[in-house]
């Protein structure tokens, strides 16, 4: 079981776009997906959150410019080393300009117009609600092709 962030950066309130990364290495490759990565020992979520969207898109943000908007956790009953919790950071206020990385593409999208079907396919149950401005806890547990949703359990706040 290892921990991760997940950073959001959008524009608006409520949010009209949002900056997604088409993942090029590792993990979710081929897949669109918010600015993020495994927490490292003695790093604090706040802080990783930063690191990982530098690193990944070349923004850059304060502690102070992420919001909490909720921790989810996600378990592969076939794959019991994939089980991660990850912790879902929204950011309106950064420094640069994205930037293509090694590890990700970023590409502005309309919110009506985030392609779901190249996302992991929990995203579509959560990150509705979180544009909305509500925050999120809940468990996904994924089929054993470690794509489809098997069973899902968000609680909005
Ligand atoms: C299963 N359903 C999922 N739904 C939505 N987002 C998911 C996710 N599963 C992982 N994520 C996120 O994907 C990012 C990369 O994670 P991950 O590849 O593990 O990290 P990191 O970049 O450090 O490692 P690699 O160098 O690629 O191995 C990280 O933000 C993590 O929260």
């Amino acid at each position: 079981m290892y921990s991760t962030t997940l950073c959001l950066p959008v524009q608006g309130k409520p949010a009209e776009r949002i900056l997604l990364g088409m993942k090029k290495t590792g993990f979710g490759c081929g897949k669109y997906n918010g600015f993020g990565g495994k927490i490292e020992d003695g790093e604090t979520p706040a802080a990783a959150a930063v690191r990982e969207l530098a690193e990944e898109c070349g923004l850059k943000v304060q502690e102070s410019d992420l919001e909490d908007v909720g921790k989810l956790m996600f378990s592969f009953p076939d794959k019991p080393e994939l089980e991660h919790d990850v912790y879902v950071y929204i950011v309106r206020n950064w420094q640069g300009e994205p930037e293509e990385t090694t590890e990700m593409k970023p590409v502005w999208f309309d919110v009506p117009d985030i392609p779901y079907k190249e996302m992991w396919a929990d995203d579509s149950y959560w990150l509705p609600a979180v544009l909305k401005g509500k925050k999120v806890t809940g468990s996904v547990v994924f089929s054993e092709d470690q794509e489809a949703v098997d069973y899902i359990s968000i609680r909005t706040v």
